[in-house]
């Protein structure tokens, strides 16, 4: 996979080597008519130049955290700041999650998890939650359409919800519930998106279900553990459950009720800007951040 000199190449320079280089063997292969050829060019350099191309300036490939948590917070302030409607704030926070996606995806990261709705936003203005709640509608039906593969690049993201969906609008549930199954086999990023959702919400729901194991003589009192509570939360859908790394941004420096279980040992970064102008370059910082920390979970140093 390695090409020589890869890392030092720009990447259009870089596009240009791979593609005399690919040319070179492809014209080989006499027999491939040119369209079948061509397609194989692009998929092959979009692999190639995907895994090699050289990370943002400062960032290290052996040092990316696994799984990233952001709290989508500021949206209304955005807005309002420009005199515009909140819902606008939310449009431009849902375009950011987006590049934040397609970013995470594109640098290696394995999970994004985001805070989209919590158990304590219903007491919004009704026309807000309105708007919000079609808002979701229109993106998760997107995630479960055939082609949301073309809309995102082609980088076979995988989406899971967690949260109380037995308040939120049927319709929405039965699209999160299609967007689950279609990207389920999906092994790209894994967003998963908390709706109604809250750490609290996420700890007692896993109660009742261990209670109910234990009821039901499924489970033994003694066989509850840190380990059992783990895989009864709502990220035991993921790979890697616990986030490496939570960013808030907007300035406030709160967890407010997100993913209280998993946040132990997480590292915690916070940004000054509103989350729909919270732009690459903000992104890259927040990873140095984590990148410069030194984790040790309690014990021995970790790196
Ligand atoms: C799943 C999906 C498609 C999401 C995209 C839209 C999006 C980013 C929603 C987040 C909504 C929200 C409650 C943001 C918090 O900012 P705030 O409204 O509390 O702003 P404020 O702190 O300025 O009041």
């Amino acid at each position: 996979m390695a090409e020589e000199g890869i890392e030092k190449a720009s990447p259009a320079g870089l596009k240009e080597e791979l593609l005399q280089k690919h040319m070179a063997v492809m014209t080989a292969e006499e027999s491939l008519r040119e369209g079948l050829k061509a397609e194989l060019l692009e998929k092959h350099m979009a692999a190639v130049i995907t895994a090699e191309e050289a990370l943002p300036e400062g960032l290290k490939a052996e040092l990316m955290p696994k799984h990233v948590a952001v709290i989508m917070d500021g949206n209304r302030r955005w807005a309002r700041e420009r005199g515009m409607a909140v819902e606008v704030g939310h449009r431009e926070g849902r375009r950011v999650m987006a590049e934040l996606a397609r970013l995470s995806s594109l640098w290696g990261i394995k999970v994004l998890s985001v805070f989209a709705f919590s158990t304590e936003n219903w007491t919004r203005p009704r026309e807000e939650l309105e708007a919000l709640m079609s808002l979701y509608e229109e993106v998760v039906t997107t995630y479960g359409e055939e082609d949301f593969e073309r809309h995102n690049s082609g980088y076979n993201a995988r989406v899971s919800f967690m949260g109380d969906r037995s308040k939120l609008p049927e319709s929405l549930v039965e699209k999160m519930n299609i967007a689950e199954e279609k990207t389920k086999a999906n092994k790209g990023l894994h967003i998963i998106i908390g709706l109604n959702y809250s750490g609290r919400y996420d700890i007692m729901q896993a109660t009742r279900s261990i209670v109910s194991k234990v009821k039901d003589g499924i489970l033994q009192i003694e066989d509850i553990n840190e380990k059992l509570i783990s895989e009864e939360m709502e990220t035991n859908c993921a790979e890697f459950p616990v986030p490496d790394l939570l960013i808030r941004t907007s300035g406030e420096q709160r967890i407010s009720n997100f993913m209280l279980w998993q946040l132990a040992y997480t590292e915690l970064y916070f940004a000054e800007k509103k989350f729909p102008e919270f732009e690459e370059e903000d992104y890259v910082e927040a990873l140095i951040s984590f990148q410069k920390r030194d984790r040790r979970f309690g014990g021995m140093k970790y790196k």
